[in-house]
């Protein structure tokens, strides 16, 4: 048996190494970044008018000018015109680059134009106002993002910027899912009185596909030889297998002995937590992961949330801030293990307050969907008080 923070450890020591491939830019909302990405051109890459107005020379002005003549428009997408006399101005669009020759843009609301000559209204006129400077918000050549990033589309836009139809990101790993049970039949099936419909494969392969993680699904029966030679094959192909089931005291709970029988050292079995404890983690030589997850099905979804998913995006060097929310009421947990109390959680004037919302156990699924995530509750304590702050793992959003 290992506490959770061993667990943490021996997990996040076997990372995989993620390969990388191009995709197409409108694909790449979500991926993770694989390449630095450096400013092409100055960002902007010109002297670029921010409001529509007019463009002067502000040494006119400050010598007392109000009135200039108009030599012409400057407009967006117009390679530069030049002022030929500093008392005259350009009329000048917002997104065009500001004339050689003025410095300073009066937007329209303070200047009245008649024949062809434009009066400033206003008293004051700041040197250098309404122009996005070249270079200002980054230098060419600047890095602007680095490998491990989630790309949003705040990125997107930057990556679209800097002239990236095609952008590298990490590949995610060749994974299965696996869930096992002679008692389960498959969603379209009608169970017999003692058989139930399968859920824990299907959460599994929902929550992965969350994570950009395409996994195939098979489930194979609490047969020794079957599991064997099934799981043989998986391993070989993927990069990662999350199983489900079969992993406890059981007659028929063969998964870690099938596992060990096939090269799959196992780093640890048992977790002092709640619920989730039997569950088995183990690698090959072959850098393959196996996740073998606790058959209940809440015990299945938490040990993804709190385990699966962290190794993951570590694995692909995404630097996930921990999440923590406020314990809104006490709560007490009597036996020293490390207890995931299923909480609701609100936003409350800017602190995130966690309503626990226990259920009936790990087998009761279905009060996951009155939830938002998991409170960890450390084994170190039995008594938690209101306005305590605890690590919490969402899974929805
Ligand atoms: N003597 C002991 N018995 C048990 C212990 C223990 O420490 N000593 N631990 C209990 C805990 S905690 C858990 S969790 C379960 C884990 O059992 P397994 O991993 O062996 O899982 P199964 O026995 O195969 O199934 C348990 C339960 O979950 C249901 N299940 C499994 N897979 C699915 C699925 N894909 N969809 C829906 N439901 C599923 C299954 O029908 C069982 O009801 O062991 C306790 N026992
Ligand atoms: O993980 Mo078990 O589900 O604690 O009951
Ligand atoms: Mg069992």
């Amino acid at each position: 048996m290992v506490t959770v923070q061993d667990a943490t450890a021996r997990i996040l020591q076997a990372l995989y190494t993620p390969r990388t491939e191009s995709i197409p830019l409108a694909q790449a909302h979500g991926r993770v970044l694989a390449e630095e990405i450096a400013a092409d051109r100055d960002l902007p890459p010109f002297d670029r008018a921010t409001m529509d107005g007019i463009a002067i020379a502000y040494q006119a002005w400050h010598e007392g000018r109000r009135t200039f003549s108009l030599e012409g428009t400057q407009a967006a997408g117009m390679p530069s015109h030049t002022l030929s006399h500093p008392a005259h101005a350009f009329e000048v669009m917002t997104g065009a680059v500001l004339p050689s020759g003025t410095d300073t843009v009066v937007r329209y609301e303070d200047v009245s134009i008649q024949d062809n000559v434009a009066t400033i209204t206003v008293a004051t006129v700041e040197r250098g106002q309404s122009i996005h400077y070249q270079g200002s918000d980054a230098r060419r050549e600047a890095l602007l993002l680095e490998p491990g990033l989630v790309l949003s589309p705040a990125e997107v836009a930057l990556l679209a910027s800097v002239g990236k139809p095609f952008v590298s990101v990490f590949a995610p790993p060749r994974a299965a899912v696996v869930s096992t049970g002679d008692e389960l039949v498959d969603v379209d099936e009608t169970p017999l009185p003692h058989q139930v419909r399968r859920s824990n494969g299907h959460a599994l392969v929902a929550a992965l596909e969350a994570l950009h993680v395409t996994a195939s699904l098979s489930h194979l029966p609490d047969d020794k030889d079957v599991l064997q030679a099934k799981l043989r094959g998986l391993v070989e192909a993927n990069d990662v297998i999350i199983l489900s089931g079969g992993v406890s005291k059981g007659k028929f709970d063969f998964v870690p002995e099938v596992l060990e029988s096939l090269g799959v050292v196992k780093h640890f079995h048992q977790v002092s937590q709640r619920p989730g404890k039997p569950f088995w983690f183990g690698a090959s030589a072959g850098g393959k992961t196996v996740f073998a997850l606790p058959g209940n099905p809440v015990s299945t979804f938490l040990c993804f949330q709190r385990y699966v998913k962290p190794w993951l995006l570590q694995s692909l060097g995404v630097q996930a801030a921990p999440a923590y929310a406020v314990l809104a009421v006490p709560f007490s947990f009597q036996p020293r293990v490390t207890y995931f109390l299923r909480v609701s959680v609100r936003n409350e004037q800017g602190r995130l307050m966690a309503y626990p919302d226990a259920g009936g156990g790990s087998g009761d699924f279905a009060n996951l969907k009155n939830v938002t995530g998991f409170l960890e509750l450390p084994l170190e304590q039995t008594q938690f008080q209101a306005g305590e702050v605890f690590p919490y793992w969402p899974f929805r959003g």
